[in-house]
């Protein structure tokens, strides 16, 4: 998957492949990142890609030609067609299967917006979705981009091992993960759940999934109301609530 991502900072974004997971990604030549300046499509003495807001008001809007000649710079890169996705606080919450989606495309461009904002008008014309990453306010997109890119590269073929990949589709149903533990068996008398310990995996895995179906339904009863559970589940749940009463 090709991510092109047009910011001011376009070697902060890039620097999420330098690292783990996306790192090692890049280097198997599963994924691809490349910046693209907004100032270096500037004609201008001091590279100007930014102007007062019409209409007054605080801070500064990037302007619309800068932007789109970089746009249009990062399109002619690849043959392949780009969807054009802006980060902000407008755009769409992003979620686990707005990224199961956006993983199945060849490439985007990742558009990351500093100051106040983008003329309006560069979002007609060249942006084809708008997405969130939280209802907070960042100072720029570049964080925003480097999340979705994250997000995208653990879903690509390839990226996770087997193993790892399993545990992502678990978490990916919509359920929260189950609890975590490694050595050493005790930590300040806290003791690791003996069914951990007991060698059996069909208890485990079921202790994991009443554990996840637990936790979902205490801390994100919103997600779990969007999950058909099982009759396994059900029961799974019910001993849960029911543990946690006694
Ligand atoms: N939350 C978020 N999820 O994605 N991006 C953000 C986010 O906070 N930001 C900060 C403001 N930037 C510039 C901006 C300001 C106003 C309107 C549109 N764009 C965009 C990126």
């Amino acid at each position: 998957m090709r991510f092109d991502v047009v910011s001011l900072f376009p070697g902060w974004v890039a620097s999420v492949a330098d690292w783990g997971i996306t790192g090692r990604a890049r280097d198997r030549g599963l994924l691809s990142l490349h910046g693209w300046d907004p100032r270096d499509y500037t004609h201008d003495r001091h590279r100007t890609v930014d102007d007062r807001p019409y209409g007054g008001g605080p801070g500064m809007v990037m302007k619309v030609d800068p932007l789109r000649q970089a746009i249009q710079a990062a399109r002619h890169a690849d043959p392949r067609p780009a969807r054009v996705i802006y980060l902000s606080p407008q755009g769409r919450p992003l979620d686990q299967a707005g990224v199961q989606r956006l993983a199945t495309l060849p490439r985007v461009i990742l558009l990351a917006g500093r100051y106040e904002g983008i003329d309006e008008r560069l979002i007609q014309l060249e942006v084809d979705e708008e997405w969130s990453i939280g209802d907070y306010v960042l100072s720029g997109g570049e964080l925003a981009a480097m999340v979705l890119i994250d997000a995208c590269a653990r879903l690509l073929p390839g990226v996770l091992g087997d193993a790892l990949s399993a545990a992502q589709d678990s978490f990916s149903q919509g359920l929260l993960d189950c609890p975590h533990y490694t050595r050493p068996e005790v930590v300040d008398g806290l003791a690791v759940p003996e069914v951990l310990l007991s060698g059996d995996h069909g208890r485990i895995t079921g202790w994991r999934r009443k554990q996840a179906l637990g936790r979902t339904w205490e801390r994100r009863p919103d997600l779990l109301a969007q999950q058909e559970l099982s009759e396994a589940d059900c029961r799974l749940l019910e001993e849960y609530q029911r543990e946690l009463a006694d």
